[in-house]
C-alpha cells in the first residue's frame, strides 16, 4: 500500500447520536484495517458520551473535545446533540455548529505540529461542507461520510439541491439523478423540505454544507456495494466524486443470526434487556412485532392511540418502545392517559404485549427468533440492523431521509409496507390492524417481503465482516496515499 502505520485520520461526526455511532463505528474499522492513528473531535458531552461507549472496548481511538457553547447561539445550556431539541430549534443548532470551524482547524495545526505532517485526511459529516476549506488550509485533504444509505443520501442531497417540487401542481415528481421511474411524493418530503424556497433557514444551511461537500476529495457512504449496487451506481453519477462503500456498519453483535436469552449478544443484559428476551423467549419464532422510532422521534397523541388500537385487535404479540407524544418533554414520565383506558394491564393480563419506556435494547431484540417484523422510522441503522436478521419493516417515515429510505425498501427492495407518513396524519386502528395482518401472514405478500430479507440479510451479514469491509477501507486509503505521493512529486514529473 506504500504507507506507514504513523498516519493519522481525523474525524468530525455531526452532534446526533444516530450520526456519533456510524462514526465510531468506522473509526474502529479503519484503526482496525490500517493500524493508523484516529481522531474523533466532538463538543464535550458528545465526546463524553464516545468515552462510555467504549469504556470497556478494546477501542483505541482518540477522543478529542472541542469547545461549543450553546447559550452562545441562543440555544439552552448543554445543548450539544439533537436529541430533547424540538424540530424549530433543530436548524439553529445545525447552524451553531459551523461555529467548529476555528477549533477544528487548530485541533488540524496542533497534530501537524505534534507529528511532523498533516492528518492523512480529515472524515467529516456530510452537513460539514465548511470542513472541505479547512481540511486545505491545514494541508490536508476532506472526505465526507454519508450515514445513510445510497438512495437515501441522494435523494436528500438533490432534494435540497433542486427543490423540484416547489412550482408544481401535482404531487408526484421527478428527482435529478433518479431514473424517472422514481416519481417522489410531495409526502415523502419532510415538512421543512416541503416549504424551503432557497431563502428560508433550513434551506440557507442544507444548500451551501452539501454543495461544498460535494467539492471533497472522495465520499464514503455507510452502505454496501451488492446491497445497494443500482442506487450506488446512481449516487456516483451525481456527486461526481468517488465514492467508497464502507458499510453497513453493524455492531458484530449482529452478524451471528438468532440469539436467544441463552445466547444473548455477549454483554450481561440490563433489567430490560433480560426482561424483553426473556419475554420474547416465550413467544412462537417469527411472530413478534416490535415498534420502535429510532433515538429521537415520537408520534402525535392520537396517533398513538391509533396505534394502540390496531395492535390490540391485530391479537399479535408486539414490544412497543414508547415515549411521550409530539408536545411533551421526551424524556419525562410517561403518562398511562397517553393509551387507552386500562391498555396496559390488559396486554399485560394476556401476555400479548411489552411496553418499554424510552429506550429497547434494540439489537437483542431483532436478533431473536420471535421477531417477525419491525415497525420503524426508516432510520437507516434500524433499517440495516432489521434486515440483517431478515426482519421485514413496516415503516412510518418522519424525518430526515426516511421517507426515502422506506421508498426503497417498498419498492426497490420489495421488503416492507408503508403504514403512514409523518406525524400530522390520522392513524387509525383498522389501518394498523391491516398491515400488521399483511406482513405477518406467512403466505403471498407477507412471505414475499420475509424471504426479500431473508436474502437481504445474507448478503448484509456478509459483507459487514471486518474483513469485507476492510477491502474497500484498503482501497481508499490507498488512492489518499497515492494521491499525497503524486502531489508532492517535483512538478516536472507531472508533466
Ligand atoms: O429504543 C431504542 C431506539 C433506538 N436504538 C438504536 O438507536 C439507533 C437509531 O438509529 P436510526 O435508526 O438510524 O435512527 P435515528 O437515531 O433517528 O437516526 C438519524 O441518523 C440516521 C443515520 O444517518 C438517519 O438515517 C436517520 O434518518 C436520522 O434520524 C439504532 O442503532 C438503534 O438500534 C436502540 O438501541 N433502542
Amino acid at each position: 500500500m506504500g504507507c506507514s502505520d504513523d498516519e493519522h485520520i481525523v474525524m468530525l461526526p455531526m452532534l446526533a447520536h444516530g450520526h456519533l455511532i456510524p462514526f465510531l463505528a468506522l473509526a474502529n474499522q479503519i484503526q482496525q484495517t490500517t493500524g493508523f492513528t484516529v481522531t474523533i473531535a466532538n463538543t464535550p458531552l458528545n465526546i463524553n458520551y464516545l468515552r462510555s461507549t467504549t469504556a470497556n472496548s478494546e477501542s483505541k481511538i482518540r477522543l478529542v473535545e472541542l469547545p461549543f457553547c450553546s447559550t452562545d447561539h441562543g440555544l439552552p445550556p448543554n445543548t450539544e446533540n439533537t436529541e430533547n431539541l424540538s424540530l424549530d430549534r433543530i436548524i439553529d443548532f445545525f447552524d451553531a455548529t459551523k461555529s467548529l470551524k476555528t477549533p477544528f482547524f487548530n485541533l488540524l495545526v496542533d497534530i501537524t505540529q505534534k507529528q511532523g505532517k498533516p492528518p492523512l485526511c480529515v472524515i467529516t459529516d456530510i452537513f460539514c461542507g465548511w470542513a472541505v476549506d479547512v481540511a486545505k488550509s491545514a494541508g490536508t485533504v476532506n472526505v465526507t461520510f454519508t450515514t445513510g444509505g445510497a438512495y437515501g443520501t441522494l435523494a436528500y442531497m438533490s432534494l435540497w439541491l433542486n427543490l423540484p417540487h416547489r412550482n408544481l401542481d401535482c404531487d408526484e415528481f421527478n428527482l435529478a439523478g433518479f431514473p424517472d421511474r422514481c416519481r417522489f411524493h410531495i409526502t415523502q418530503l419532510h415538512r421543512f423540505l416541503r416549504m424551503a424556497d432557497g431563502t428560508d433557514s433550513w434551506s440557507r444551511f442544507f444548500q451551501p454544507q452539501i454543495s461544498e461537500s460535494l467539492q471533497s476529495y472522495g465520499m464514503l457512504c455507510n452502505t454496501d456495494e451488492q446491497v445497494e449496487s443500482q442506487a450506488l451506481e446512481w449516487l456516483r453519477k451525481f456527486v461526481k466524486i468517488p465514492v467508497w462503500s464502507v458499510g453497513p456498519l453493524l455492531p458484530p453483535s449482529l452478524l451471528n443470526k438468532s440469539i436467544t436469552s441463552k445466547q444473548h449478544s455477549g454483554k450481561v443484559p440490563g433489567l430490560s434487556t433480560k426482561k424483553c428476551l426473556e419475554w420474547l423467549d416465550l413467544q412462537e419464532p417469527d411472530t413478534v412485532l416490535y415498534i420502535s422510532f429510532g433515538s429521537q422521534n415520537t408520534i402525535s397523541a392520537s396517533q398513538m392511540i391509533g396505534l394502540a388500537v390496531g395492535l390490540e385487535e391485530s391479537k399479535i404479540p408486539f414490544i412497543w418502545v414508547t415515549r411521550p407524544p409530539i408536545g411533551f418533554d421526551l424524556k419525562g414520565r410517561f403518562r398511562s392517559e397517553w393509551l387507552p383506558e386500562g391498555y396496559e394491564e390488559r396486554i399485560a393480563a394476556v401476555k400479548k404485549g411489552l411496553l418499554v419506556k424510552n429506550w429497547a435494547p434494540q439489537l437483542d431484540i431483532l436478533s431473536h427468533e420471535s421477531t417477525g417484523a419491525f415497525l420503524s422510522h426508516c432510520g437507516w441503522n434500524s433499517v440495516m440492523e432489521s434486515l440483517s436478521q431478515g426482519v421485514p419493516i413496516i415503516g412510518w417515515p418522519m424525518a430526515a431521509e426516511q421517507g426515502y429510505n422506506s421508498k426503497m425498501l417498498v419498492e426497490e427492495m420489495g421488503v416492507a409496507v408503508e403504514l403512514t407518513r409523518g406525524v400530522q396524519t390520522s392513524v387509525e386502528g383498522k389501518d394498523v390492524k391491516k398491515v400488521i395482518e399483511l406482513i405477518m401472514d406467512r403466505r403471498g405478500k407477507g412471505r414475499e417481503m420475509k424471504e426479500n430479507a431473508a436474502k437481504i440479510g445474507q448478503q448484509i451479514r456478509a459483507s459487514a465482516l471486518v474483513e469485507e469491509q476492510g477491502k474497500s477501507l484498503n482501497d481508499f486509503v490507498t488512492s489518499l496515499i497515492n494521491t499525497r505521493q503524486q502531489q508532492s512529486l517535483p512538478s516536472s514529473n507531472h508533466s
